[in-house]
């Protein structure tokens, strides 16, 4: 058995894990030097008109692909907590998610749909999608990033309960490996009222019903 307590949180240096400066002209001019060896090593010609730049804008990408780590998620949310006595659930669903799988640095993406129940206090909703970005633009697994989401909620507004589903559909599995075009995962993660079923199905409920 694996003690919680002998696992480091994410950014220790299990993950090995840096702050860089991520808009730093000589880490863009190094990077784009290994992009450079990359396409030579995958049989293209980096001096050919149309690749001449793509090496640094690649790097450029990358690098913004990534700034999540840059972020604090629960600053964010700690930012806009406003004291108000509304106890029902609040849902907030179809936030459009983009990450990266951390297998093979391919595009996982679809959809989050978060929910809470205020516990005397609750955030600006624009909050909850910018808590989505901080941890999906990462090198993440969708697990990670379900639970990741569901904790810093949690821990950050003290509600009542969390909710957190997330649909995507995975580059790695459509255009390599087992090529499956259309298929889709579901994660979730939930904590207090969530676990209770009849919490639970009003929220499923919810995010399955759409605006007319
Ligand atoms: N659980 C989980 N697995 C993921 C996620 N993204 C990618 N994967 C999987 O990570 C696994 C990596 O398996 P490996 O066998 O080491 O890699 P692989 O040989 O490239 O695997 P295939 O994709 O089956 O060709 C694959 O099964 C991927 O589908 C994710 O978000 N969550
Ligand atoms: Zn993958």
């Amino acid at each position: 058995m694996i003690d919680k307590n002998d696992i480091p949180d994410r950014g220790d240096d299990i993950n090995g894990y840096e702050k860089i400066d991520r808009y730093n002209p000589e880490l863009i001019t190094s990077l784009s030097a290994h992009y450079k060896e990359v396409l030579k090593q995958i049989g293209e010609n980096p001096e050919r008109e149309g690749l001449l730049k793509t090496p640094e804008r690649v790097a450029k990408a990358m690098l913004y692909l990534t700034h999540g780590y840059d972020l604090d998620a629960k600053e964010i949310l700690s930012s806009a907590l406003f004291k108000e006595e509304y106890s029902q659930m609040v849902v907030v669903k179809d936030i459009e998610v983009y990450s990266m799988c951390e297998h093979h640095m391919l595009p996982f993406f679809g959809k989050a749909h978060i929910a809470y129940i205020p516990n005397g206090y609750v955030v600006g909703l624009s909050k909850i999608p910018r808590v989505v970005d901080a941890y999906a633009r990462r090198l993440q697994v969708q697990e990670r990033l379900t639970n990741e989401i569901r904790d810093c909620i949690q821990e950050t507004l003290q509600p009542i309960g969390v909710g957190v589903v997330i649909e995507c559909r995975h580059l790695c599995m459509c255009m390599r490996g087992v090529q499956k075009q259309n298929s889709v995962t579901t994660t979730s993660a939930f904590t207090g009222g969530f676990l209770q079923e009849k919490t639970r199905a009003e929220f499923l409920h919810l995010i399955s019903s759409k605006l007319s």
